[in-house]
């Protein structure tokens, strides 16, 4: 579904990426990890189109990821961000609701954001709550239920449980998982958080130095000698 060859990016002198090759299939659960500042970020921009790679392709459905193309890819994707990223002015339904309202009734589209909530553990009373108002487990629940709100075929989730206690990790990592599973949803997540690789992913890979060192399926991780002093750790 997307495939990357030979991605590369610099920022002046610095080698960010190195000829990345990657591939996630259709309904499949990949994981990316990597230490801090290894460019998984840079990566993802690259495939949002938020950075402009150096050199390489981004094939989504088999087809570049050009301008023509990625307007279609733009409206099937969702996206949890780091931070939640709620908008602050906003309630949470309408935070929820954000990319619905461009195409329906706002009674409508609340509708649907309240489904959505429910889907990630928050009764209808959050709907009409302010961001400021939550706490960080709801509003990465919030941000969830936004990230899944227009059923996208490809969602990414960008550090899902940074700043989550353990217990509340593992909640956000179980729910993903669900969703995942029952939407059939593509899902790339970026994360440092080994848990979250076992509890939401199939597959996994490893950037290092510029380029995938490894990557295979989470249940071959423990034989993997290039994930040797990421397992059962936190990869910070
Ligand atoms: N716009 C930019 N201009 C210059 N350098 C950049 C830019 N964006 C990223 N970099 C550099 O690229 C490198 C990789 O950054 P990136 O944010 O992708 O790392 P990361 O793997 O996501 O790290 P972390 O896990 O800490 O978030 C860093 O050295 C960063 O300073």
């Amino acid at each position: 579904m997307i495939r990357i060859e030979g991605l590369r990016k610099s920022f002046g002198a610095r080698t960010v990426l190195d000829g990345v090759d990657l591939h996630v299939g259709q309904g499949e659960s990949l994981c990316v990890i990597g230490q801090s500042g290894t460019g998984k970020s840079v990566l993802l921009k690259c495939i949002l189109g938020l950075e402009a790679p150096d050199e390489g392709l981004i094939l989504w459905q088999g087809r570049p990821l050009d301008r023509h193309a990625r307007p279609r890819f733009l409206d099937s994707f969702g996206m949890l961000f780091q931070g939640a990223a709620l908008f602050d002015s906003l309630p949470v339904w309408q935070n929820v609701g954000f990319r619905l309202r461009q195409r329906m009734s706002g009674q409508k589209a609340r509708g649907i954001a309240i489904e959505k909530l429910a889907r990630v553990g928050l009764g209808p009373e959050t709907a009409d709550m302010m961001p400021a108002q939550l706490s960080g487990g709801m509003a990465k629940r919030a941000g969830l239920a936004r990230a899944i709100a227009d059923d996208p075929q490809v969602i990414f989730f960008d550090e899902p449980t940074t700043g989550l206690d353990p217990i509340r990790a593992r909640r956000i990592n179980g729910l993903i998982r669900g969703i995942v599973e029952e939407t059939g949803a593509t899902a790339v997540t970026i994360t440092h958080d080994m848990d979250s690789v076992r509890a939401i992913g199939d597959s996994v890979a490893l950037l290092q130095d510029g380029s995938i060192a490894w990557q295979g399926a989470v249940a071959d991780m423990d034989d993997a000698a290039p994930l040797t002093g990421f397992l059962g750790k936190d990869t910070t």
